[in-house]
């Protein structure tokens, strides 16, 4: 990358955009590329945004809400970040602009397009978003995690940060082979899933056998783990309950993923991304009311990779979950879906984006 790249990369809301986010402009900066990030005043106290070594601003993009005030008011809030962001590529002259999707996205590509800067899309999902909808006709390029490529779209995978990249890096290499009292990571996502926690107790309950089998670390979510751990303590007996351990949210969930052998989890792209970077098997409870239902779609991905099994339900009945993990215990059926995990990984996604995006900026 020549000295002089400077790059706008545009990024707010939860974990899942802003991550992607943090990734590239870490990688842009180990090639010496100027980077200012740009978020939402929402986002001030990210964990992530701590010791980077650039500089995050933030500006007040209006959220595209079904309210009728928030609709009235939003061709002004629109407005006023319109004007905020074309100051900011004023001041700054970006060679180009990233941006992680999402409506903290929206008004920064706008004057992106009107500073006739070129624009770059990051689509994390198997149903683009509606901002992606929106700007895709407008940007140089749109990299997707999922999917099929075509003129207009790169299937580069989703961007993961250095230190993460690292330390998967040894369980991509090697082969993994079922142990003895293989460990199951449930994972609720960075709020927590109320009903995958009480698929899992129902499990505990109604499966003992399958149950003492395994062992298992549950990220329940910061506002569920003490209710979950406390039925835990009251309704399991002892040897079970030594097998589980309950935690909320934890910043380094990266050791968790070092310890598992198969992940339970819904599907967001971050869950994705990150899982098989680990090369684990997946068993994939989508959230069934995320926007155009894209969890059932990313999930689908990695079931027809043969990476993950899907339980597609609203309820709570264990019975998929207790079928599915009986599957992955089989070591034929294990061994094949930890090597598809494996094939999925794209750790080298932030040096394609950016490569790509200096070659159509052409700083
Ligand atoms: C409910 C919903 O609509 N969620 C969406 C949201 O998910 P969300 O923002 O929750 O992000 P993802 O599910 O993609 O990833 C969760 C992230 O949280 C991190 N984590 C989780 C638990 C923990 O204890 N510590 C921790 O750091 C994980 O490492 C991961 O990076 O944005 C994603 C990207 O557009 C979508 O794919 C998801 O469908």
């Amino acid at each position: 990358m020549k000295e002089t790249a400077r790059l706008l990369i545009v990024a707010g809301g939860t974990g899942g955009h802003i991550s992607p986010g943090l990734a590239l402009a870490e990688e842009a900066v180990a090639r010496k590329a100027e980077v200012l990030f740009l978020s939402i005043p929402r986002n001030r106290g990210y964990a992530g945004f701590a010791g980077m070594p650039f500089t995050v601003e933030f500006y007040d993009a209006p959220a595209l809400k079904k309210d009728i005030r928030m609709v009235l008011r939003f061709p002004f809030d629109f407005f006023r970040a319109l004007k905020q962001a074309s100051a900011v590529i004023r001041h700054f002259q970006p060679t180009a602009v990233i941006a992680l999707g999402g409506y903290p996205s929206l008004p920064a590509a706008a004057a992106a397009i009107l500073a006739k800067k070129p624009l770059f899309l990051c689509e994390q999902n198997a149903v683009a978003g509606k901002v992606t909808r929106m700007l895709k006709r407008f940007a140089a390029m749109t990299f997707l995690t999922f999917g099929e490529e075509d003129a207009s779209s790169m299937l580069t995978g989703n961007p993961v940060r250095i230190k993460l990249r690292k330390r998967a890096a040894p369980y991509l290499k090697k082969k993994r082979t079922l142990r003895a009292h293989p460990t199951v990571l449930a994972l609720g996502g960075s709020q927590g899933a109320a009903q995958l926690n009480e698929m899992l107790m129902r499990l505990w309950v109604e499966y003992p056998e399958l149950a003492m089998r395994l062992n298992w670390i549950v990220q329940a979510g910061a506002s569920l783990a003490d209710e979950l751990q406390k039925r835990v303590d009251f309704l399991l007996q002892a040897p079970l309950r030594k097998r589980i351990a309950v935690f909320g949210f934890d910043a380094d969930i990266f050791r968790h993923f070092e310890k598992a052998d198969i992940c339970f989890s819904r599907a967001g792209a971050g869950n994705i991304t990150e899982a098989v970077l680990f090369r684990l098997p997946m068993i994939l409870l989508p959230y069934p009311f995320a926007a155009d239902n894209h969890q059932r779609a990313n999930a689908e991905v990695a079931v027809r990779s043969g990476a993950a099994l899907l339980i597609d339900r609203k309820d709570t009945d264990p019975r998929e979950l207790a079928e599915a993990l009986e599957k992955l215990m089989q070591k034929s059926e294990y061994k094949k879906m930890t090597e598809r995990a494996g094939q999925l990984a794209q750790p080298e996604a932030a040096g394609r984006i950016l490569d790509e995006v200096i070659l159509r900026s052409n700083p």
